[in-house]
């Protein structure tokens, strides 16, 4: 596998060949593949009859840059309740040097092994003046600012064994999903830190300038973020199901006068205080969702 400028660099075979050797290895059917956020890579506690596999001992994944730490760099398969799930304990960013194509390709390998939704989660600094350090975000719709710029996981030769040339996104994000997610974050007594939003990308790996995050908050951005975007395009264009949570880290500076920084600290502290809620909403939506599929099948 090789980077083509920023199109597309793995063919059809890549993925077969990645999602093959997987499913040789496992015998897990992965209906739900959740993306564990920075510092939120214990959202796997929640499973059962766990099997792990490194990054770097999967053919053809990308392989980490040595920016995280601990744990990460995993694809962790597992059970909740009776659903199979995926969880990717580490995610890739552009500001790392990937290729989009790279960031994404572990969704079109979920896609390939048989999974139905993707349950995304991300760090993010809260740009609505109505929200707190702490609140979880359910993404509504997102901006795609890269893909503005011409840097959008789909361009290139369209391979309609994943999907169309020109995927609707009005719908990325699955009113079901959203709705299941408020219904199950009420049932947990999550409701006074629950929102909903509009999550933008920016590329980082700054943080964002006070004019910067003045213009998100005018263009109707309610938090940002660093990843997700180009990973849940991918996921619509292929058929997925999307779910996307995003945890507010830090509140992102409008005001010249704020002395606060924003650092990375800050937002591995904050993914670290809520991550044990985070990983009982995950679990319970994933044992809701089980029960809400065999009701409509
Ligand atoms: O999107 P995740 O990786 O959750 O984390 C966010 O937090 C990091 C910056 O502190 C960036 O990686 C940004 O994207
Ligand atoms: N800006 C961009 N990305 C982020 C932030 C932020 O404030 N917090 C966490 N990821």
């Amino acid at each position: 596998m090789h980077t083509k400028g920023n199109s597309c660099c793995c063919s059809f075979e890549d993925y077969k060949l990645t999602t093959e050797w997987l499913l040789n290895q496992t015998s897990h059917r992965p209906k739900i593949a959740v993306i564990c956020g920075s510092g939120l890579g214990l959202l796997a506690d929640g499973a059962t009859n766990k099997q792990t596999f490194r990054y770097q001992d999967i053919p053809n994944f990308p392989v980490s840059t040595g920016a995280w730490s601990g744990h990460e760099g995993c694809l962790v398969f597992g059970t909740i309740e009776d659903t199979s799930c995926v969880f990717m304990q580490g995610h890739f960013h552009l500001y790392e040097g990937y290729s989009l194509c790279q960031v994404t390709f572990p969704v079109r390998i979920f896609k390939l092994m048989g999974v139905e939704s993707l349950l995304v989660t991300n760090a993010s600094g809260g740009i609505c003046p109505d929200f707190k350090v702490g609140d979880i975000m359910i993404i509504k719709d997102h901006i795609n600012l890269p893909g503005f710029a011409g840097q959008h996981p789909l361009c290139g030769p369209n391979d309609e064994r994943f999907g169309i040339r020109f995927p609707c996104m009005s719908d990325a994000y699955s009113k079901d999903l959203r709705r299941l997610a408020l219904d199950v974050g009420s049932e947990l007594g999550c409701s006074d830190f629950m929102r909903e939003g509009v999550f933008c990308m920016v590329s980082g790996p700054n943080f964002e300038t006070i004019a910067e995050a003045r213009m998100l908050l005018i263009l109707g951005c309610d938090s940002v973020g660093m990843s997700t975007v180009p990973e849940v395009t991918v996921a619509k264009h292929c058929g997925l199901r999307v779910l996307g949570l995003s945890l507010i880290t830090n509140m992102v500076s409008l005001d010249y006068s704020r002395e606060e920084k924003v650092n990375h600290e800050e937002v591995l502290q904050t993914s670290k205080m809520r991550a044990e809620v985070l990983q009982k909403l995950v679990t319970a939506l994933i044992c809701r969702y089980q029960q809400q599929s065999i009701n409509t099948h």
